[in-house]
């Protein structure tokens, strides 16, 4: 599987060690659940492009440790997981195509939820159970506070385990493995999107170092 060769390949012992423990979590999630009860939430963003190839590696291990797969079967190199976007009529155009490529080209059956997360994630639970949804959440996202890599979801929302295999993961952590793996992510990275979103977000510490270290 090209993901975990690659990682392999790098020689990188610290990137191996988050990898390894990130697709720990991937595979303990598909043993403790129904493979059609778990779903992955899909933004195009450079964190959740970072799970969905922990997902395909996750995934293609765990057939193939499990005897349900042979190595040499391709259809076992993607994840087929239910994926949900919620899509934001003012995202930039490039994260939707993004998103949309991304999942044609990976096989994901996309579902489009086009109202706020707490009411999608309400209808998706009362039209399909679901047990466990994968987020790219990363400590340090004003979100991830209080958060481990499994975390039930919190009260007054509807009941699922929040699936975090990067919690731990750092910025530079995250860059790595998508330039390591060689894998596509958003074009509007290339044009410091990045940058504007961390200097305008809570991250702006991690900013200020990147471009101190830049121009050191
Ligand atoms: C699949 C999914 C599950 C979520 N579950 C929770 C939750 O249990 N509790 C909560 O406070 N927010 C939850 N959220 C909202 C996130 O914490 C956060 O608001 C969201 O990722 C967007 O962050 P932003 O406001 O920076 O865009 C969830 C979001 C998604 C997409
Ligand atoms: N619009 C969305 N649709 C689907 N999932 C989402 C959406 N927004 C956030 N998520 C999920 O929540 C996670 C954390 O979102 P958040 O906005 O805090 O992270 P981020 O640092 O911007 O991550 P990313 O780099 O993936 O955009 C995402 O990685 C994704 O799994």
């Amino acid at each position: 599987m090209e993901i975990d060769a690659a990682v392999w390949a790098s020689g990188d012992t610290a990137m191996r060690a988050k990898y390894d423990r990130a697709v720990y979590a991937v595979e303990r999630t598909f043993a403790l659940y129904p493979f059609e009860e778990i779903a992955f939430s899909f933004n195009g963003g450079k964190d959740s492009t970072v799970l969905l190839h922990l997902l395909r590696a996750g995934y293609y291990l765990h057939r193939t440790s499990s005897g349900n797969g042979d190595q040499t079967d391709r259809t076992i190199q993607n994840c087929p997981m239910r994926t949900i976007y919620f899509e934001d009529p003012s995202a930039f155009p490039e994260i939707n195509s993004f998103t949309y490529d991304t999942a044609s080209t990976y096989g994901l059956p996309l579902e489009t939820i086009r109202t706020d997360f707490k009411s999608g994630l309400d209808a998706l639970l009362k039209e399909k159970p679901t047990k466990a949804i994968f987020l790219g959440t990363r400590n340090g996202d004003p979100n991830a506070v209080g958060q481990e890599q499994f975390s039930p979801s919190s009260p007054g929302w509807p009941p699922f385990m929040r699936v975090n295999p990067i919690l731990d993961w750092s910025y530079r952590d995250v860059w790595s493995f998508l330039l390591t793996c060689k894998v596509k992510y958003c074009s509007l990275y290339d044009q410091g999107y990045d940058l504007f979103n961390l200097f305008h977000g809570t991250l702006r510490l991690e900013a200020y170092m990147i471009l101190f270290q830049m121009h050191a």
